[in-house]
Parts: C-alpha cells; structure tokens; sequence
C-alpha cells in the first residue's frame, strides 16, 4: 500500500495526463448516452406515428435508431479501447476543415513555430473505432480510418508533418489505464493550454508486440506503423500487391483494409468483400479482428478449402498428389473428364422411339457423332443438352422420311414440331436422353476420376501412370481435400450450374414494410441470417483479399480469379514462404485472375513477431529455401537464445517434446504451439492432449500465418524433406514464435554435440 501511495507521489504527471483523457472519455460516453436518449426518443416517436409516416420517414428515423444502437453495442462491449490515440497537433497551413470537424492542412503554418524553437498546439484529436461529434458538431472522437486520423500512423520524426506529440491511450470499458506518448518534433518546446506538453512512457508498439498472446489474433488499430497504414490507406481502384517477411504484419494489414475499404465507400463494398485465407486454423484466428474494429457481418473469411458451397475441406494431400491437383495441367484432365463423364449415365446402345406409325432408330455410331458434334464448341455441358435433344430429334425426323412431305413451309413447320412433341414426350425417349446425357454435378464427376482406367483415359497425354494411380487413389479417399475444391470449382464452371431449386426466404413482415431488415439492431439475428444468406449466394465480390498468396495453386487461382471477375483486389505474401513448388506456373495464373488492372507494389520489411535471435537462426534457412532473398529486420530482441535439444539413442522423440513443450508452458503465459511433419501431427496431438489447451499441435502445413508465445518445431530435417518446398515449410515452422522457441531434433536431424541439427548449423 506504502509502496503504491510513493508510486502515486512520483506519477503525478501521469496520472494527470491519464485524467486528461479520463475526462475526455466521460465526455464521449456521455455524449453517446445522449445519442442514445435520442435515439431512444426517435424509435418510441417512430412507433408511434409508425401508422401515419411513410416508408421513407420510417426508414430514415429507423436508420438513425440504428446507427444509437450500434455505438451502444459497440460501447457495451466493453473493447479494451474504444478510444485508443490523440495527435497533437501544430496550427495547419490554412483554416479549412474536413467533414469529421477537423483542420484538413497537413503541413504547418509558416509562423506555426517561433524562432526560439517554442510553439502552441493549434489543435487537439482523440482518434478511436468510430467518430463522435459533440453537439455542436466539433468532433470527439475521430474515426482511424477517417483521412483526419492519418497523421497518428503515417507522422515520423523524419516526417512529422503537423504532429508534435503522438500518444497512445490504453482504456479497458469507460476507465483510462495508461497512456505512452511519442514525440515527432522532439526539438521543440511546445504547449498546450499554457502549460508544457508533457511526454509519457516509452512507445506503444513495443508494450503491444511483447503482450502473452491468445488463440486469436488482436487488431493493431493503435499502433499501425507507417508502412503497413500506406497499404492500409491505398486507393481501391486496382490490385494491391503486398510483399514481405514473416511477422511483417501482412495478414493484419489486409483485415485493417477491409475495415477501411468499407469506411471509404460503404455502399460499394458491403457485403462485398472476400479474404481468402489458406486454413480454416487461420481464419479462426483472424475473424474476431473486424468485429473488433466495428465491422461484423460485411465481409467474408473463407479458408481456401471452403470457397465452394457446401465444401469444408480440411484434408491434406501428399505432396506429389498436391502437385499434381494443383496445376494447371488438371484444367485438360477436368474437360476430359466433364465429358467423358456422359457415359456415366449408361445410356443403351440404340436409342428406338415409334414415330408416325414407324419404328426409328439411331445405332451406337450415329449416336457418338451426335454427341461429337454437340460438344463441339466450349459451352458447359449440363447446358448443352437443349442442343442433344434437338440433334437427336433432327436425326430421327430425318430418318421418318416426313421431312419431304410438304413442300409448304407451314405445313412442313407443323409437321416438324407435331413430330417434335410425340417423340419427345415418349418413354423411350425421355428415359434414354437421362441416361444418354445425364445432369452431372462437380462431386458426380470427381468421383468418377477415382476410377483408375477411366481416368487414364481422360488424363491421356498429360499426366504419367503413376500420376493417374496416385491421383485415382487419392480420390478414392472419403471426404475432400483441400486440393479437390478448387477442381469442384473448376467442374462447376465447365459443366455449368444445374437447375437448383430456389431457397425459400422466410420473410419478415417488417422487412417488407420497411426494407430495414439490415438496419435494425434489435433483429440482430435476422441481420446475421441475412448477410450468411447472401453470402452463400454470392458468387462475385467486389473487393478480394487474398492472404498469404504465395501459397495458392494455378487452380486455386483460377477458383479466387472466378469471384473476383470485375472486383479490386488486395493481394499479400511472400514468395520465401511458399509450399507451392511451381512458382512460375503459380505466377502465371495469379496473373490471369486479376488481369491487366494496374498494380501497385508494397513492401512490408519490419518483423514485428520473432525476436532478433529466433529471425537470426530462421534466417539460416530462408538462405539455404532463396539464396539472395532478404529478411525482415526484426524490431525486437529478448536476449533469450534458441534452445536446441535432441533425442538420444533408443529415445522417445515424442516424449521430449512433450518435456519441452512443458517446460515452455511454464516460461510463457500464452500459447504454445508444437510444429511437427504432416505426418505426425495425429500422433503429436494425441501426445500432447494432457498438457491443455494453450498447448497446440500443428503439422508444417497449418501453422502457415498464425503465432504463439513459444514454439517447439520437431525435426527440422523431417518437414524439409516432406516436399520439394520443404524448406521454405520449415522456414514458415521457424518463424511462429514471439518469444521462445525450441528446437528437438531427431537422428534424421543429424544434430551436434549441443543439439543443433544439420540444417540450422552456420
Ligand atoms: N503495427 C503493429 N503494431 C502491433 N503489432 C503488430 C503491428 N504489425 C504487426 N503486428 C503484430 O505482428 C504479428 C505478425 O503480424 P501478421 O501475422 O499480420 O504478419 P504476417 O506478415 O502476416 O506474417 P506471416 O507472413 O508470418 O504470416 C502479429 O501479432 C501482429 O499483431
């Protein structure tokens, strides 16, 4: 108690300057419960003469209702910091103001600082998830990602432009907890209200990067450094390429985009926007970011094994069969199969009706030259059945001998369709074009590849035998994978949509009244119904974030490419952390989904994750994975050193693992997460289970984007040798931890006297 009572004494200045923002925090609840009075006021107002206004009044009174309600939503929360920075700021070059209330000028005016070096701070913001104007309209709180807000991440000590002191706040509900300020312009002696600015704390970021982490991922929103926020900021109307290392902030770049594109033209990209991710361990992790920025329910995070309707595809393939399904050389191998899977339907061999009184028939040869003539062209399959029939029919009418009958063209157009109508309403004929040309969905023909001698058939030229046996093999396999849904994608777009049956919408009666369905807080559920149901619908996006690119395949491209055809997109990755093993052949077709819109290059080069010591050893690898290719400079350093430990002879790989995955447990309060080859991650999640469920076992494959608090990677040497690009695997494996990280090797490892294997040797 003494002791806290003497830490008071010495903290007068910051606790001053923390009730400074204290009070300018009571002040925005308290002009936000006026909000809500109004709104409160408005919506009983509203129900009252809701008999007598008309739609339009409704709507606009409902929609203000709305808009009190989420700013009490949001508030009721209880976000960590709602109000999370303030800039302060010398006098601007001239006096205009933007419409959030604040002065637009970036640079200062002339006489803004006096000869001595002193200046007055010509105006103050606080900067928060969402604006608040006070009621005569001055604002209170800007929005982050109003251009007003701009200068608290893009100001520099190089470049300060008008900003003298940056601070952040930390806030948990409606209290204060701390504030830590940077200066831009530590020269100068500058005031605020007649007294000296004060300056708090050492710097924001590094009290966020060193902070235990959880299992799902924070938003950044307070301490987005100036690179990352010109990425965040950059215009729409193209294709935002990102490159750079591990830990460069690119996946928390692109969710803080999609908050931002929606704040800039709401009306363009609700429910518009598409972030493709490459697990669904990453989506987990990422989802509760734009929530925490305001945003819930507009944009969709798919993993790339759930892009197609009704997919959840989790499974792995072996890396040869991966290589295999991925190319594009499967693009030939599916139009075979999109019509080679006609015979699917077993159709007999002669197709027999009775017509006018006389038997017709077409023989198997007639019937493959109508079929070869049908499929000429490129048009989707399921749609080319029209054509069958009229070719089928045209042959039989031919073959009745009632085509010279009538020298009328009437007559003879009578005759024709009287002729038309019989036969196509006969049995025989209806049953013979089901079998003949059968509807056939993406999975029935996915399927059918898993058939080794058919699918030789149809991969004739293009891919070897043992190509095909393990390819139908891996298709005889229960459930999808990952791989197979980008073919679905791919067979889907070649045999064309069948006819699906409409969902029915169940429909609110208020919806119809108002059109307010997507407005009105209190259907919250109807709301979240709502954007699921168009999302399942919805086949194109407007905007699409594509998350750790680097990873995707040629069809997996042409599957994002198909949803992005008139979209903008975001694209962020790094080549040094690919487990495609053809680059080239990736390029290209990543080049065909976003076409010829104009593109503008990002790089990201600061590591905000590992410290100095674990980037120093995952940069042993990236030299060995891409000679020539730079690191990151990593922003931090904990002086705590990688540890190496390696099995001994006749020991228990799996139990040291878990030794040291405790011992990790102990040293770190957040998570730690075990990397192992793919095939072990079973057997290490079974080992492992005891320890709870801050530990986590992951094969190389799914740790790709996500981070813990300490890492174990088990046997480097194993998940180098799992595929071709094994080693840029082990390079994402090496790069998870934010604190500790330790390496077991086995005897594969080949480690020395102290432990280090082969591969992380100098
Ligand atoms: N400006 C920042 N302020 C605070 N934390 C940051 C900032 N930028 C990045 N981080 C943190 O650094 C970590 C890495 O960020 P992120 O996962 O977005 O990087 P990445 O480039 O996608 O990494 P990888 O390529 O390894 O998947 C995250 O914990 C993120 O919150």
């Amino acid at each position: 108690m003494a002791a806290q009572q003497a830490d008071r004494g010495v903290d007068t200045v910051r606790d001053r300057e923390i009730g400074i923002e204290q009070d300018h925090l009571d002040q925005v609840y308290h002009r936000l419960e006026e909000k809500i009075h109004e709104a409160e006021f408005l919506m009983n107002d509203a129900a009252q003469r809701g008999q007598v206004g008309t739609p339009g009044a409704l709507a606009e009174r409902d929609a203000q209702v709305f808009r009190a309600g989420i700013h009490l939503n949001r508030l009721n929360n209880e976000y960590e910091d709602f109000l999370f920075g303030r800039i302060d700021l010398l006098t601007g070059k001239d006096g205009k103001k933007g419409p959030d209330g604040a002065y637009t000028s970036v640079e200062p005016s002339e006489d803004a600082v006096r000869p001595d070096n002193t200046a007055e701070i010509g105006e103050t913001l606080h900067i928060g998830r969402i604006g608040v104007l006070d009621s005569d309209y001055a604002p209170l709180v800007i929005d982050w990602r109003a251009p007003a807000a701009a200068p608290f991440y893009r100001s520099t000590p190089v470049d300060p432009g008008r900003v003298v002191r940056r601070r952040v706040i930390r806030s948990k509900g409606r209290k204060v907890l701390g504030v830590e300020d940077d200066l831009m312009r530590p020269e100068l002696k500058a005031s605020l209200d007649g007294r000296e600015l004060a300056v708090i704390g050492d710097g924001a970021l590094m009290a966020a990067l060193g902070q235990a982490r959880s299992h799902t991922m924070r938003d950044i929103v307070s301490s987005i450094q100036a690179e990352q926020d010109l990425v965040i900021r950059a215009p729409a109307n193209s294709v935002t390429y990102v490159e750079g290392g591990p830990g460069t902030g690119k996946t928390a770049v692109a969710l803080h985009r999609a908050a931002y594109l929606l704040y800039q033209d709401r009306r363009r990209y609700a429910g518009g926007i598409l972030i493709v991710s490459p697990t669904p361990l990453l989506v987990a992790y990422t989802e509760g970011v734009l929530p925490s920025l305001g945003e819930e329910g507009q944009v969709a995070i798919r993993a790339v094994g759930s892009l197609v309707d009704g997919a959840e595809a989790t499974a792995y393939d072996e890396p040869a069969v991966a290589r295999v399904k991925g190319s594009s050389r499967m693009l030939k191998v599916l139009r075979n199969a999109a019509r080679g899977a006609l015979e699917l339907g077993e159709a007999p061999e002669r197709l027999r009706v009775v017509a006018f009184g006389r038997r017709l028939e077409l023989e198997a040869d007639e019937l493959r030259r109508i079929r070869h003539n049908v499929l000429g062209g490129t048009a989707p399959v399921n749609l080319l059945r029209p054509r069958a029939r009229r070719l089928l029919l045209d042959a039989l009418y031919a073959k009745s001998g009632a085509a010279g009958r009538h020298t009328d063209p009437e007559l003879a157009a009578e005759l024709r369709s009287s002729f038309d109508e019989d036969v196509s309403t006969e049995d025989s004929f209806v049953t013979f074009l089901d079998a003949w040309w059968p509807e056939l969905t993406p999975r029935r023909v996915l399927d059918a590849m898993a058939d080794e001698k058919r699918l030789s058939r149809w991969a004739r030229r293009v891919l070897n035998q043992g190509e095909v046996r393990r390819l139908a093999r891996s298709l005889r396999r229960d459930g999808l994978s990952v791989h197979d849904v980008a073919l679905l994608d791919e067979l889907q777009t070649l045999l064309g949509a069948p006819a699906r049956p409409r969902r029915k919408r169940e429909l609110d009666p208020l919806d119809q009244l108002t059109g307010l369905e997507e407005l009105m807080p209190v259907r919250e559920e109807t709301q979240r119904e709502r954007a699921e149901r168009l999302a399942q619908e919805r086949t194109e996006y407007a905007h699409v974030i594509v998350d750790e690119a680097q990873d995707l395949t040629p069809m997996q491209w042409r599957m994002v490419g198909r949803r992005g055809r008139h979209a903008t997109w975001t694209v962020v990755g790094d080549p040094a952390q690919s487990s495609w093993p053809l680059p080239d052949e990736a390029a290209e077709a990543r080049d065909e989904a976003l076409g010829s819109r104009p593109r503008r290059r990002f790089e990201l080069t600061v590591n905000y994750r590992n410290p100095a010591e674990i980037a120093e050893l995952a940069t042993k690898v990236l030299a060995l994975a891409m000679p020539g290719m730079e690191a990151p400079r990593a922003v931090r350093s904990t002086g705590v050193e990688p540890r190496f430990v390696a099995v001994a002879d006749g020991g228990d790989l799996m139990e040291l693992v878990h030794q040291e995955a405790r011992r990790l447990l102990e040293r770190v309060d957040g998570t730690v997460g075990v990397v192992v080859a793919m095939n072990r991650r079973e057997q290490a999640a079974r080992r492992l289970a005891d320890l709870g469920d801050r530990v986590v076992a992951l094969g190389s494959l799914e740790a790709k984007g996500l981070e813990y608090d300490a890492t174990v990677v088990v046997s480097p040497a194993e998940i180098a040798d799992e595929s071709t690009a094994g080693l840029r695997v082990l390079y994402v494996a090496l790069t998870r931890a934010t604190q500790q990280l330790t390496v077991v090797s086995g005897r594969r490892d080949e480690p020395d006297a102290e432990g280090v294997p082969d591969l992380l040797r100098d």
